[in-house]
Formats: structure tokens, C-alpha cells, sequence
């Protein structure tokens, strides 16, 4: 099906009539991101045609969803039928991301791979950015109010978030194809921005019933707690309710997606909408919070987060991340973050009962599946890189790029050349701050484990040539496996 591409900045009027103004339709995907929505694709709803999935027939994508263990809840089991009825239009489907950080984590991350499997199946899919909600603050699963942003924080986190999703459905290698323009991205300020508290509360607020607003889990827990709850929180699911109202009835979006602690926010949409549009057809579908072994869950509030931007957690981090998973968690993490068949990670398991296992195979099946879905094939070279260039004994001839790539993520420090040239490799050892006494430094060399650019250094006599500095700019010093530092000359 041939889709166009737009660009949508100016929503028209909200609130009744429920009418969106005519865009003008634009060749190219906008690359430059603003404030407010772009959209990469957006295709008029249309009554029946031919879905065409990557996957070759109509896979159902609820099914595909349950069997990798993504599928919490679906506000109507209709859904399962729906999804597979080849005469049906596609579904259009979106999930809202609020910006309360720069970046989008690993938790964030489903949401993108569920829209990535509805894509897959033949769907639309939609990714909102919360300009708006971002400003009030989804209490659910949240113990206190959030901290209000300043503007320019939150324009600021609007472009990190927007880039990273672009860049995940846009170029998604495992689509086979270059470019997917079939999506768009939208910013709910645009259409919040112009509405009037007495319109919301007539044309809105007369259809929401208090007594379900309270009955919401993110209600419930707030009011039980000290603090309790702002007004302001309280109306977040009305928001979110409206949103998807919207775009229901603007952008012909028929299925919003969230973890399951957004259940309460998306069932207030398919109410509203049932309310208000007297319409059927809406549906909500949650998947399982990501947890990590210890039961907590992957976000950005607790230490660590595994960021998506590579500004915030290089792509050799990320990489390292999954590579490192233990193996009790990494064929739950197989089937929930990567597109591999099912067939193939369920021979990896029991593959890895069998005694001629190669350890940690399914943890780099993992981390490249992963790695490249989020930051494309240059990404994962760029960790593969990294990873070969610090493992000690490594056979690859070090470049100065490849060691300043993992500068960011080993401990480093600069010498002057003078200093460095003939140095002997037990002081080096000392004033890089790799070990931390004479004694300690020769007892590694004895043993086999210091390494100068990755070269195992047997003789304690050796002395730091002019071939040893890399392009005549860095060296790399290593203690044993895991300790690393990054000599720079100044
Ligand atoms: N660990 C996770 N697993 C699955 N979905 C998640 C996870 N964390 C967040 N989400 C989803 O991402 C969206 C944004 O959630 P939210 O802003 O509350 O996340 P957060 O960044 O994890 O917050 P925090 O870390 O501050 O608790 C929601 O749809 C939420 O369900
Ligand atoms: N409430 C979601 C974000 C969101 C915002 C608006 C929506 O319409 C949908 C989802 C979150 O906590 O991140």
C-alpha cells in the first residue's frame, strides 16, 4: 500500500468538533526536530485493503505477542480476531512516551518493539511524545509527584527522545528494507496547547465518572500514601484518555499500547471514546513491566539505567550490558527484545544444557540482535569494535579511533611525550594510575598480565618506544582482563 509522507504541525480546533486541518502533504521525511509533531507517514484510514506484512500472510501479531511473553493485558479479546482478518485495514497503533529525561532507557524500549512487531505484521504504528502530559507527570506506578520541568529541559528531552525513536523504526535493518517511513511520530502539545479548561470540562470532563477515575491503581496507591495526590495528577488519565480520543477520531489510531502500569491511563481512552464518539473499535493492549533478576524493574530512577542515546551509554556499553546478562535471564531477554525466531532461541536453550555449549553464545546472539536494533549496524561495529579492541591478547592491530572510542568508558589520563618515551613499564604502570605500587607492577608482569596495547609485556625491562604510541597519540595499558586505562600524550 503506497503511503504518503507528511509533516504535521498545526492540529486544528480540539475538543468538539473533532476536526483536524488539512496538511500539506511533503515528499521527504523533516529531519529537524522541534517542538512540535513530525510525521513520517500518515495514511487516511481506509475501510478494506490487502495488508501486506513482512512476515508473508497475516500473522497475528496479539499471538506473536503472547508467545514471546509480551502481552499483559487487552481491554477486548476482539483484538485477537481483528489483528488477523485479512480484509480489515491495518491497525494503526501508537504508545506515548513522556519526556522526563533525555533519552528513552531499556524499560522505554518495549513499547518500540511492540510497535517494531505490529510493523512487522503489517500495522501502522505511532509514537507520541508527551509535550504536553510531560508537563503534569503520570503518577502511575510513582510514589511521589514528579518534579516539574522547565521548559527548556523538556524541549531539550522532547529532541533526544524523538531522535532516538526515529532512528529505531525509521531504519530498522530487520525490516529488510532501508528506509520505513511507514510511521510518524507526534507531539501531544500540539493539539493540547489550545484547549480551554471550561471546553475540556463540558465537552470531557462531563463524561468522565469520578468514581472510576478513582478506582485507577495510580489513584489508589497516591491517596493511600502521606503525600497524597494534586489535582493537577489527578486529571494525567484524562489527558492520556484524550489523547487517544483524538487520535481516534483525528488519525483513525485504533490501538494504544504501554507497560501494564499504564492500564488505568489507556482504558480511560477507550472509555472516553466509547463515551464521547459512541464508538466501538478502540483497543488497549499492555505488556509485562521488564524486570531485572532481583525483581526490580528497568528505569531511569534507579542507578545504572540502560540508556538508548549513545551520548548517554555508548554503544560498547550497551553491547557489554547484554553480553554480561547472567544465564538465567538471556533467553527471557531473547524472546522479549530481540526479532529472532522463536525456533532459534528455543534450540539456543537447550543448546545451553548440552555439555559442548560455548559459554555465553546466547548472550552475544543478545547483545548484537539488540544492539543493532537500537543503534543500527554502524552502532554494533562500533562495539564489536571496542569489545575485540580491549580484550587483552587480542590479535586486532589497535588504531588510535578504536582506542579513543573506549575512552569514555575506561579510566584515562594524559602524559606528556617526553615523559612517556623510555619510561619503563613498571612506572608507566604507576603514573597512568593502572596499579598501584612497584611490587604489585612486577608481580603482574611475572604472572603474564600486563598488556601494552593489548600485547602481553613478559620482561619487566621493557620501555615505552615510539612505536608503542598509536598513531602517536594514545597507548593502552592493561592489567589482567578488566582493568584498562587510556594513556593519552600530551
Ligand atoms: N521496565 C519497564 N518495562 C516495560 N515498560 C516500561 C518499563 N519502564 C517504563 N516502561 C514504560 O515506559 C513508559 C514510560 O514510563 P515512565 O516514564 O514511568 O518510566 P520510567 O522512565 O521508567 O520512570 P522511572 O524510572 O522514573 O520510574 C510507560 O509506558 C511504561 O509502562
Ligand atoms: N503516560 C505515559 C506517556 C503517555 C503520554 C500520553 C499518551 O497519550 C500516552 C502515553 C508515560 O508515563 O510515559
Amino acid at each position: 500500500m503506497a503511503s504518503r509522507t507528511f509533516l504535521c504541525f498545526n492540529h486544528g480546533k480540539l475538543l468538539l468538533p473533532f476536526t483536524t486541518t488539512k496538511i500539506a502533504p511533503s515528499k521527504r521525511p523533516i529531519k529537524s526536530f522541534g517542538f512540535s509533531s513530525v510525521s513520517y507517514s500518515l495514511n487516511t484510514p481506509q475501510p478494506t485493503v490487502e495488508r501486506k506484512s513482512q512476515m508473508g500472510g497475516t500473522p497475528n501479531v496479539v499471538k506473536i505477542l503472547e508467545e514471546r511473553g509480551l502481552l499483559e493485558s487487552i481491554t477486548n479479546e476482539n483484538l485477537r480476531s481483528v489483528c488477523s482478518d485479512q480484509t480489515a485495514a491495518p491497525l494503526k497503533v501508537y504508545c506515548g512516551f513522556d519526556p522526563t529525561a533525555e533519552s528513552l532507557h531499556l524499560g522505554n524500549l518495549l513499547g518500540l518493539i511492540v510497535l517494531s512487531w505490529f510493523q512487522r505484521c503489517g500495522h501502522k504504528a505511532v509514537a507520541l511524545i508527551g509535550g504536553a502530559t510531560g508537563r503534569i507527570g503520570d503518577p502511575s506506578g510513582k510514589s511521589q509527584e514528579r518534579p516539574e520541568l522547565d521548559l527548556n529541559t523538556l524541549e531539550r528531552n522532547i529532541v533526544g527522545i524523538m531522535e532516538i525513536i526515529n532512528k529505531i523504526l525509521s531504519k530498522n535493518p530487520n525490516l529488510g528494507s532501508e528506509e520505513n517511513s511507514d510511521f510518524m511520530i507526534l507531539n501531544n502539545y500540539d493539539w493540547w496547547k489550545e484547549v480551554r479548561l471550561l471546553d475540556f470540562l463540558k465537552q470531557v470532563g462531563r463524561y468522565a465518572r469520578v468514581g472510576s477515575m478513582m478506582s485507577k491503581e495510580s489513584v489508589k496507591k497516591r491517596l493511600e500514601s502521606e503525600q497524597g495526590m494534586s489535582y493537577t495528577e489527578f486529571t494525567y488519565q484524562l489527558l492520556q484518555g484524550y489523547d487517544f480520543l483524538y487520535l481516534f477520531k483525528n488519525e483513525g489510531v485504533n490501538v494504544q499500547i504501554g507497560g501494564s502500569d499504564q492500564w488505568g491511563n489507556i482504558t480511560a481512552g477507550t472509555e472516553l471514546i466509547r463515551k464521547i464518539l459512541q464508538a466501538e473499535g478502540a483497543y488497549g493492549l499492555t505488556f509485562p513491566l521488564l524486570l531485572k533478576s532481583d525483581g526490580t524493574k528497568f528505569g531511569k530512577s534507579e542507578d545504572g539505567a540502560i540508556w538508548l542515546s549513545p551520548s548517554m551509554l555508548s554503544p560498547y556499553k550497551f553491547y557489554q550490558y547484554f553480553f554480561s546478562v547472567p544465564d538465567s535471564d538471556v533467553v527471557r531477554f531473547l524472546r522479549i527484545l530481540t526479532f529472532l525466531d522463536m525456533e532459534e532461541i528455543n534450540e539456543l536453550e537447550i543448546a545451553m544444557k548440552n555439555p559442548g555449549y560455548v559459554p555465553n553464545t546466547a548472550q552475544r546472539r543478545l547483545a548484537k540482535e539488540i544492539t543493532r536494533f537500537v543503534h543500527g549496524e554502524d552502532g554494533l561495529n562500533e562495539a564489536l569494535k571496542a569489545t575485540e579492541a580491549l580484550r587483552p591478547g587480542s590479535e586486532t592491530k589497535l588504531d588510535w579511533k578504536t582506542i579513543e572510542g573506549i575512552a569514555e568508558d575506561v579510566p584515562s589520563c594524559s602524559l606528556p611525550y617526553s615523559e612517556v618515551l623510555n619510561l619503563s613499564i613498571v612506572d608507566l604502570s604507576i603514573s597512568s594510575g593502572l596499579l598501584e605500587s612497584k611490587s604489585a607492577a612486577r608481580r603482574l608482569l611475572k604472572q603474564g598480565g600486563v598488556y601494552l596495547n593489548n600485547k602481553r609485556v613478559d620482561t619487566e625491562s621493557k620501555r615505552i618506544e615510539a612505536e608503542d604510541v598509536v598513531d602517536g597519540k594514545v597507548l593502552l595499558l592493561s592489567a589482567g582482563k578488566k582493568n584498562k586505562v587510556v594513556v593519552r600524550i600530551s
